[in-house]
């Protein structure tokens, strides 16, 4: 196996190179790269892997030129500088790190928070200067007033936990926070105009998605209390920075804390020099720990996927742990060759797939197995199908795709069992692992025991003496040499099933030579 090769197009710590470098991984640190698109898109098609924080970005077009990669790494949280849908759809496993800076950048906010009711960098600023302007900075307490968390996920909880210590109430909106969790806080749930109504002071801390663009719009920044102020430390699109600062500039508003900004790096901004306005240079996460904690957890992600296909903490990808990986790995292979035998003999009009896994594979994590499967059975007639984007792609042209387990599987160990439901029929293949090596058990109802090959034919025919005799015939004056030949049929003189291995594509012609042998139903080129 050649080395993979990482780029660390970001300024993550150095902690990382050393675990990539241990892993076997091959590693290019080019801290400032990332903010050069055009040297990006020149070198990427060179690496495996992708490590960025946010600076870098990994728009569709970097995607696109990078013809190796297989795994982006964001050492950090948000990815909304990933085109996840553009990496999905070429393959590319996207990775986060939850959770290694959430405290930090809670802190911050709260930082940003103090900062903001005591006018901290303003007064620093002043009596740098020996200006000593004692009465120009009087604050506010935060003791008792209500902070309104928008978006109560891993860092908004923290932020709250942090304002129960300061004795501040605490509120939260966020439509996946329950009432349990809520009460386990010790924050009230409510509806956004509540907290809008509510908060003394309003903190984000939601991702940037299409549902939370803008949601501090113009319309709700009006309304807010008059002299509430608003800290966001999570996405400068989250809020409407005109409004914002119309709000500021009217007295609406008393003060607003940013660490984000709409377009980045902020080099110009109409609030940069607003007296009501604390600016930090998306410093959330920058601390020695938790760049410390994003880089380790990067490095060790990414290294698992490219050396043992272990994936955690994927956003277009189900996990598999780094000792699932090696057991997942024969089954993988059999569960994407009976997509691909299915797939190969569905031309059209595909509605459903089935997929059972019965004895010890049903006891393994199956959702790889289940995109495998499907993007075996989508790749013959999707070339750009892959196992991240198979669930997708199945789902958006309205392909159901229903799992079944079961603790037993008859006669043997393992069976993966694979239905096909088109307009026309059903079909259906079995498969099972000897040894590691993935053999087909069962091919519509008939039992088979078959290996698979690069090359094959497979024929169904009726049951009827000399059909194996002008079938080799046929072959053998083609000049293609057999491999293997396995047979089945449902009963003595019913439909059979041939399913040959030969050491070459079968070509049209000699397809059309085989199907025109007598009592040969259909007979089909598959390559595997
Ligand atoms: N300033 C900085 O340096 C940093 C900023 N961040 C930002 O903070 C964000 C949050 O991070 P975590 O708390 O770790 O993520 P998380 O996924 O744990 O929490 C996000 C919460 O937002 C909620 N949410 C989603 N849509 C919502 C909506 N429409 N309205 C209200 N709530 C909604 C989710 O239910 C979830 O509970 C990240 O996505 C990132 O953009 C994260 C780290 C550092
Ligand atoms: O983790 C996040 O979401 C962050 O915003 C941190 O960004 P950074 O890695 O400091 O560029």
């Amino acid at each position: 196996m050649t080395m993979p090769k990482v780029l660390v197009s970001d300024a993550l710590s150095e902690t990382a190179v050393q675990i990539f470098r241990d892993r076997g991984v091959e590693v290019d640190f080019e801290p400032k790269l990332g903010k050069d698109k055009e040297k990006l898109l020149s070198v990427i098609d060179k690496y495996d892997g992708l490590a960025i924080r946010s600076a870098t970005k990994a728009t569709a077009d970097v995607i696109a030129a990078a013809k190796n990669l297989k795994v982006i790494g964001r050492a950090g949280i948000g990815v909304d500088n990933v085109d996840i849908p553009a990496a999905t759809a070429a393959g590319v496993v996207v990775m986060n790190t939850p959770y290694g800076n959430a405290i930090t950048t809670a802190e911050h906010a709260i930082a940003m928070m103090f900062s903001l009711v005591r006018k901290i960098p303003q007064a620093n600023k002043s009596t740098h200067q020996g200006k000593w302007e004692k009465s120009a900075f009087m604050g506010a307490e935060v003791f008792s007033k209500t902070l309104g968390v928008i978006g109560c996920g891993n860092i908004g909880a923290i932020v709250a936990d942090r304002a129960i210590g300061l004795k501040m109430r605490v509120v939260a909106f966020d439509p996946f926070l329950n009432e349990e969790r809520a009460l386990e806080l010790g924050v009230e749930k409510a509806d956004l105009d509540t907290l809008l109504a509510k908060a003394d002071i309003v903190t984000l801390h939601t991702p940037l998605t299409d549902q939370t663009r803008n949601i501090l719009s113009r319309e709700n920044i009006a309304k807010l209390k008059k002299g509430a102020y608003i800290v966001n430390c999570a996405r400068g699109g989250l809020v409407d920075e005109e409004a914002l600062k119309d709000a500021l500039d009217e007295g609406h508003l008393a003060g607003a804390a940013l660490d984000v900004y709409a377009t980045e790096p902020a080099i110009e901004h109409p609030l940069f020099g607003h007296p009501g306005v604390v600016a930090t240079p998306h410093l959330g996460a920058s601390t020695t720990e938790a760049q410390e904690n994003v880089a380790i957890q990067v490095a060790e992600q990414m290294s698992d996927y490219l050396m043992r296909g272990a994936v955690s903490n994927a956003l277009n990808s189900p996990s598999v742990t780094a000792e699932e990986a090696p057991r997942l790995k024969p089954f993988i292979a059999l569960a994407e060759k009976l997509g691909l035998f299915a797939g190969q003999l569905t031309q059209t009009g595909l509605k459903k797939i089935e997929i059972s896994f019965e004895g010890e594979v049903a006891s393994l994590n199956t959702k790889p197995l289940t995109a495998s499967v499907v993007a075996g059975v989508l790749k013959p007639m999707l070339a750009e199908v892959n196992v991240v984007n198979a669930p997708v792609v199945a789902k958006e042209r309205g392909i159901s795709v229903a799992e079944t387990s079961r603790d037993d599987a008859d006669s043997y160990d393992s069976v993966i069992r694979l239905k096909i439901v088109t307009e026309k029929q059903e079909r259906t293949v079995s498969g099972t692992i000897f040894g590691s090596t993935p053999r087909i058990i069962e091919i519509k109802g008939v039992e088979m025991e078959a290996g698979f090959a690069s090359h094959m034919l497979y024929a169904t025919n009726e049951d009827k003496p000399g059909f194996i005799g002008t079938l080799g015939q046929t072959l053998g004056e083609a000049g293609v040499n057999i491999a293997t030949f396995n047979l089945g049929r449902s009963g003595q003189g019913e439909g059979a099933i041939a399913l040959v291995a030969v050491d070459e594509p079968l070509t049209d012609d000699v397809l059309e030579k085989v199907r025109a042998l007598p009592h040969v139903k259909q007979a089909t080129a598959l390559s595997f």
